[in-house]
């Protein structure tokens, strides 16, 4: 007996399936999770894929880290346990968008490997999780400073910022690996389309 079955809580099974979304679709489901230091280009890189994979018909969501924390994870905050709580929510959100047949973009710092390790293992399907991992050195980053983040974290005024004095963990195997301190944003984008090309995840 699961320990499920021990709480009284079980499974209901619907009739239609992920296979039967994705064949409405034309295209496979899949979470493409975006990992990097703050001011790599996560949100930026998702935008600009959404977009290109939206003009070709694709069914596409993002989940970025800055919005999901204004609702669902409003309650979380920076400390590693807030963190580890933040990208299972998402893992799991991610996993549901994916069994809707959806190309599903996440955009989260998700700095530790155990954590992204989860979040693969909490999607269904082997192959559906694709870890994205948004390279850039840190002094790239923070000279880009899009919101003045590195600029506050190096005066003190946040605690913890990760790259700075909180840690990231370099993803080991990443599925897809883009510089962005090299490659331009477009060059980044069709190197991750021709990811989903080659893997049968939309039509070439
Ligand atoms: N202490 C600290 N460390 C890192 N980042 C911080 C912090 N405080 C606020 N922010 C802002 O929150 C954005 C990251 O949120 P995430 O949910 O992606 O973070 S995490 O995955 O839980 O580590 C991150 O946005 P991005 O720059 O888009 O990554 C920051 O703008
Ligand atoms: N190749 C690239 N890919 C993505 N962003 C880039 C690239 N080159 C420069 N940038 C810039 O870097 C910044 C990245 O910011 P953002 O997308 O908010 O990062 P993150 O979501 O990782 O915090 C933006 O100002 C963007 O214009």
């Amino acid at each position: 007996m699961t320990n499920h079955e021990k709480a009284n809580i079980y499974w209901h099974q619907g009739q239609i399936r992920k296979a039967d979304r994705e064949r409405l679709s034309g295209h496979r489901g899949a979470v493409l999770w975006l990992t990097g230091l703050p001011a790599s280009g996560k949100s930026t890189v998702a935008v600009a894929l959404e977009k290109k994979l939206f003009d070709r018909g694709c069914r596409t969501y993002i989940l970025d880290g800055d919005n999901i924390r204004h609702g669902l994870n409003r309650d979380l905050g920076f400390s590693p346990e807030d963190r580890t709580e933040n990208i299972r929510r998402i893992g799991e959100v991610a996993r549901l968008f994916c069994d809707c047949g959806v190309l599903t973009m996440v955009a989260f710092i998700s700095p530790y490997q155990s954590d992204r390790q989860a979040a693969r293992e909490a999607a269904e399907e082997p192959g559906t999780f694709i870890e994205v991992f948004v390279d850039c050195p840190l002094a790239t980053c923070e000279q880009r400073d899009p919101k003045g983040m590195y600029r506050r974290a190096r005066a003190g005024e946040i605690q913890g910022f990760t790259g700075i004095s909180a840690p990231y963990e370099v993803p080991e195997k990443p599925e897809i690996y883009l510089d962005t301190g090299i490659n331009d944003l477009s060059a980044c984008v069709d190197t991750v389309i021709r990811y989903l090309e080659m893997n049968g995840f939309i039509p070439a």
